[in-house]
């Protein structure tokens, strides 16, 4: 992704609104720390972080989790091909031999539900114990792949683009403690 100037990044900051804020989202961290501390006691799963979204989400909640883990991480990222149809390319495939183990995934959004089913498709040929998946947001809206659902959400997101605690405005902003959007009426044309 090119590099686009401070000038631009700060025009975008002034044209967005905060939909959900850090204070929203660290106690988000801590309910579903709460969960996973319930569900996963004593299972000793593997933590796998779908990057890149999912570093700052899993950074956050790691540091609240009660049971013992092994962490790695799995890069798939979604793009459009030519026929215009959704297609995950895979980065990184962690080498690591998941049969008969527990994992959770952990990601920043489920959005239209591509990147997580496929990667939970491709795990599920391992013969893992189980594969859950956590993500901090559900984008609300009816275009979720089907036959498919996440097991763990933080929070609720409107059907819009956001920014922050993992997810990138042009490569840019994953940092920010809370979830922005641009200004419906700031969405250049
Ligand atoms: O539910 P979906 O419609 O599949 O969209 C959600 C996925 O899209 C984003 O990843 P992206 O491929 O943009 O890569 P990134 O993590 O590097 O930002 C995000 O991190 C999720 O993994
Ligand atoms: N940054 C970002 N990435 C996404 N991937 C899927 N949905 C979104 C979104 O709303 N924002």
């Amino acid at each position: 992704m090119s590099q686009i100037s401070n000038k631009e990044i700060e025009q975008t900051l002034r044209n967005s609104e905060c939909l959900i804020s850090s204070i929203e989202v660290a106690a988000a961290y801590e309910r579903l720390a709460a969960q996973l501390n319930l569900h996963y006691a004593g299972l000793n799963p593997i933590v796998m972080v779908v990057m890149n979204g999912g570093l700052i989400p899993a950074g956050q909640l790691l540091t609240h989790l009660t049971f013992y883990h092994r962490m790695h991480y799995i890069h798939a990222s979604r793009y459009r091909d030519n026929e215009g149809t959704n297609e995950l390319s895979w980065k990184f495939k962690p080498d690591v031999d998941i049969t008969g183990e527990h994992v959770l995934l952990v990601d920043d959004i489920f959005d239209e539900g591509i990147t997580l089913k496929a990667i939970v498709e491709e795990l599920k040929k391992e013969n893992p114990k189980s594969v859950d998946c956590c993500v901090l947001l559900n984008k609300v809206h009816d275009r979720k792949v089907d036959d498919f659902k996440v097991d763990f959400v933080g929070l609720d997101v409107d059907d819009r683009y956001v920014y922050g605690c993992g997810m990138d405005f042009h490569g840019y902003l994953r940092h920010l403690p809370g979830i922005y959007a641009i200004k419906e009426d700031k969405i250049p044309e």
